[in-house]
């Protein structure tokens, strides 16, 4: 198995309070893997701190070939401002700024990629609607078409399909299903259970600490959820820090 990413007895959190503990294990590469657990479980900060917006309390994560350039992190809605003045088309373009830098210009190839990258999610002539009239469904694959110019190796949804109806949805799995056909490494925080059985071969559940990973219908087994929601209904938000000590201390 090659990994593209590695988790080392990674404990984060928020001034000092942990919110994800003692997580080791590694992403293979190309893998399609569904994170799931309970509101609070630390899955949001767990795509945070693969994207580098937040660092490690202790423990440490490894990209193996990569660097954070090639990570496409797709936050949850609601952390998207779209009161930024801009059109439709100008924010898939956005998704080449990595090749093209802030000032680089955008060539035919480029502007006819962005078009195709619509299309493909079913928004052409959608091009100079700006953001903020988009339904959120519409938004969405905004998002996505943008992804697709990014080229990333490493993907990163945080409820990508949360409000999102069931066409869109569909429309949406199927290009998450092109990426894991070209070997994108996708992780994708989720909150349906049967959509995860259905669409993503693996699963890490977490309830801050990690509960299973592994195939999806092994990790999602009853015994397994029992156990995240009994934990989910434990946890003390004002616990001053981490009872259990690092692995290399124990
Ligand atoms: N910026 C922050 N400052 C302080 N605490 C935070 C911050 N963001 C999240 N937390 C806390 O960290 C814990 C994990 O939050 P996180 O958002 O990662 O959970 P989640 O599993 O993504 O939940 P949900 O399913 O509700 O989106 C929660 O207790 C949350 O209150």
């Amino acid at each position: 198995m090659t990994a593209l990413l590695r988790f080392d007895d990674l404990t984060l959190g928020y001034r000092r309070h942990p919110a994800v503990h003692h997580l080791s294990g590694a992403v293979r590469e190309g893998s399609l893997t569904a994170v799931v657990g309970p509101n609070g479980a630390g899955k949001s900060t767990l795509l945070k701190a693969i994207v580098g917006t937040l660092k490690p309390l202790e423990g440490r994560i490894a990209l193996d070939g990569i660097d954070r350039r090639d990570i496409a992190y797709l936050p949850q809605q609601a952390e998207v401002d779209r009161s930024f003045p801009i059109g439709v088309l100008d924010t898939v373009l956005l998704g080449h700024w990595r090749r093209v830098g802030v000032f680089g210009g955008i060539g035919r190839r480029r502007h006819e990629e962005a078009l195709a990258a619509l299309a493909a999610v079913g928004l052409a002539g959608f091009e100079r609607r700006p953001i903020g009239a988009l339904s959120a469904g519409q938004f969405q694959r905004v998002l996505f078409a943008r992804m697709l110019l990014q080229d990333a190796r490493l993907i990163l949804l945080d409820e990508p399909f949360t409000a999102i109806d069931a066409r869109t949805t569909a429309d949406l799995l199927a290009v998450v299903r092109r990426w894991h056909g070209e070997r994108r490494t996708v992780v994708a925080v989720l909150h349906d259970l049967e959509q995860v059985r259905a669409h993503f071969p693996e699963t890490l559940l977490l309830a801050r600490e990690p509960v299973a990973w592994g195939p999806s219908a092994e990790a999602l087994g009853p015994a397994n959820l029992l156990r995240a929601r009994a934990m989910a209904e434990a946890w003390d938000d004002d616990a001053p820090a981490c009872r259990r000590p690092p692995r290399s201390a124990a």
